[in-house]
């Protein structure tokens, strides 16, 4: 019996030709990736690419079922490829071991597929990819599981939201008098061990770290102590210069310890009707703490005492500090400075930041925690639940269905959904049908366009005067920026001359044009730069295809409202790019378990009759059985 009858016999035969003839991208290889890897092999898709840029990490391997421990420390992409390759022999299947904002992925490459399927962890990669599929014009299926919860979104160009079509909320950020002064949550302490003491001592400094907000609070009154915050955080710069020597612990531990607590005590108003800190002793903790780290290591489910964890700060100082001065005697020279970055799966870093979250706990009288629990609150972890990634990886693959068979897009609005699993509400699965684009989007409400340029020949007036004002109809009022830095104006000429190398514009990059008309004024236009070598007879820059711009309507559409029906887009640690309201749908609000019943219901009455637009049709004909889930 063949290897595709049953998938065939499911699909009927015109949906499983498309699906064997489709070419499909997968971005991720993780949980949701692994998969839907499997789905979309055991269904057949013809040829399927997967980028996926990690390795594989022994905390993987209790969900993401394509890899073994002997695969430990591979590429996540390239086992991924080999381990499915077995369920189904005759799909061809690429492996790339890259980040998908490498600029060999542009969007021309990203043209070469049917569909493109995101199984990603963080809003960055997501973001990018949905930009790549609009630039290249190829349907995107944005996945997301957050523990119990999953959501799938088919995105089209034109015809649906995009992924930046609903503006997500930014991660939560703790104010920075909370995080260096007064912390009353161990949440706090280990923002502070993370994104203070680990920065500055062996990464970059606390200015970049995105969980501290700086600004000042409500009444403006916290300005001399973020001054005397930073005057702190410049001297344990200095004390970074003794790393490497013994002494390197004592002389952090007595500045974070014992100094700085020292000065916040001074400051009595600080602690009328709290609990006042109290400093820690390094040579008492010294003589107290008696058992070795390594030994203590090994009980990480098991709250350390103070003293314990003390021995672990010192070890793990001193591991950090070593290894840093090893990365730096083997720097090239030449390349950007080494730092350390904090991970939850590099024992050194978390080692570090458990043991100092947990000393400032002991100092404001906070309850510490094991280093099991720390590595979950320090990593944002909420579990990955493989069967909400599994039913996710499902859902995934039957919009992808709609995508391939309706080609029209009137039709493919009617059956591509949003689709989202949850706990939370009362059904465990509900669907709204994909929203209009929203004319607000700062993302898709951009025309893209993919421009093909000898960078090295090209300069900026070919754009501006070959491109834009004979081939696109600009007028003399319009604007070319990149990345907001003006490079053409009216009244700005200087860089007409440079070459596009000149001027940074590489594969990948971008500018974009704004029409400055007053009448008949275009829609704003973003140019991804493909740079090639073109013939020298041929014009520097070229279009992939004749084109018009938009103008931009006259008056501006209001965007839409909302959608009240748990059609959010929380996103708070990257795992997902949605989250559940928990806002409660009424029976007829939510269309597709309630259609399922209802359906099935017909299908048993009513077996031979088969309409388009219904969501669940089973047919049971002769020649060709066919199950069709829509
Ligand atoms: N820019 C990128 N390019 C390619 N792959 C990416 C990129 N960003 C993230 N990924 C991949 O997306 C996958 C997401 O999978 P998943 O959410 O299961 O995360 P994980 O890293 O495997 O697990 P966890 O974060 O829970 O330890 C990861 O394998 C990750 O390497
Ligand atoms: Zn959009």
């Amino acid at each position: 019996m063949s290897r595709d009858k049953f998938a065939q016999q499911s699909l009927g035969g015109t949906l499983h030709g498309m699906v064997k003839k489709s070419r499909v991208l997968m971005v991720g290889a993780g949980g949701i990736g692994c998969e839907l890897l499997k789905n979309l092999v055991l269904t057949g898709f013809g040829e399927i690419h997967i980028v996926d840029l990690d390795t594989i990490d022994l905390s993987n391997l209790n969900r993401q079922f394509l890899f073994r421990n002997e695969h430990i420390k591979k590429s996540k992409a390239l086992v991924a490829k080999e381990a499915a390759q077995k369920f189904n022999p005759n799909v061809k299947i690429e492996a790339y071991h890259e980040n998908i904002k490498d600029s060999q992925f542009n969007a021309a490459w990203f043209q070469q597929f049917n569909l493109v399927f995101n199984a990603l962890d963080n809003l960055d990669a997501r973001r990018h990819v949905n930009k790549m599929c609009l630039a290249s014009n190829v349907p995107l299926i944005e996945s997301g599981t957050t523990g119990f919860n999953g959501n799938v979104q088919v995105i089209k160009k034109g015809d649906t939201e995009c992924y930046d079509c609903v503006p997500k909320p930014t991660p939560k950020t703790f104010a920075t008098c909370t995080i260096r002064s007064t912390p009353s949550q161990l949440i706090h302490c280990i923002v502070w061990g993370k994104s203070y003491l680990f920065a500055e001592l062996f990464g970059i400094s606390e200015d970049d770290a995105p969980e501290l907000d700086q600004s000042l609070d409500k009444e403006g009154n916290n300005a001399d102590e973020i001054a005397k915050l930073r005057q702190e955080a410049t001297k344990l710069k200095r004390v970074r210069e003794q790393m490497g020597s013994q002494n390197f612990p004592r002389a952090v531990f007595e500045m974070v310890f014992r100094e700085d607590i020292e000065r916040l005590l001074s400051m009595e108003d600080m602690w009328k009707g709290k609990r006042a800190p109290v400093a820690l002793d390094f040579d008492q903790l010294s003589e107290e703490s008696t058992v070795p780290a390594a030994t203590l290591l090994q009980d990480d489910q098991r709250t350390w005492s103070t003293e314990e964890n003390f021995a672990i700060f010192v070890d793990s100082i001193l591991r950090l500090g070593q290894r840093l001065e090893t990365e730096r005697a083997q720097k090239e020279v030449g390349k950007s400075a080494v730092v350390l970055s904090f991970d939850k799966d590099d024992a050194d870093t978390l080692d570090f930041v458990v043991a100092s979250a947990n000393l400032r706990a002991a100092i404001f009288g906070i309850e510490p925690r094991s280093k099991f629990d720390i590595k979950q609150m320090a990593g944002n972890i909420i579990p990955a639940i493989a069967t909400t990634n599994a039913m996710t990886a499902g859902l995934c693959v039957l919009q992808a269905f709609k995508i391939l068979r309706y080609t029209d897009p009137e039709q493919l609005k009617r059956h591509a959904q949003v689709v989202f699993l949850t706990r939370t509400t009362e059904r465990n699965l509900a669907a709204d049908l994909v929203q209009p684009p929203n004319p607000e989007c700062p993302t898709c409400s951009v025309t893209q366009i993919t421009l093909t340029v000898d960078t090295a020949r090209a300069k900026l007036s070919d754009l501006v005067e070959d491109v834009l004002k004979s081939q696109l109809d600009y007028g003399e009022e319009f604007n070319v920026t990149k990345d907001g830095d003006l490079l053409y104006d009216a009244d700005e000429d200087a860089h007409l001359d440079k070459t596009f190398s000149e001027l940074g514009l590489i594969t990948g990059s971008s500018v974009t044009v704004i029409d400055d008309a007053d009448e008949d004024c275009k829609v704003n236009v973003q140019f991804s730069i493909d740079a090639k070598n073109l013939p020298s007879a041929d014009k520097p820059i070229s279009m992939l295809r004749d084109l018009k711009i938009a103008t931009r309507p006259k008056a501006a559409i209001p965007v839409a409202a909302p959608s009240t029906n748990g059609h959010g887009h929380a996103n708070t640690n990257g795992t997902s790019n949605g989250t559940i309201s928990g806002v409660k749908r009424t029976a007829d609000e939510a269309s597709l378990e309630d259609d399922i019943v209802r359906k099935k219901g017909k299908v048993i009455k009513e077996k031979q009759v088969m309409n388009a637009d219904d969501i669940l049709v089973i047919e049971d004909e002769k020649d060709d059985g066919v199950i069709e889930l829509d």
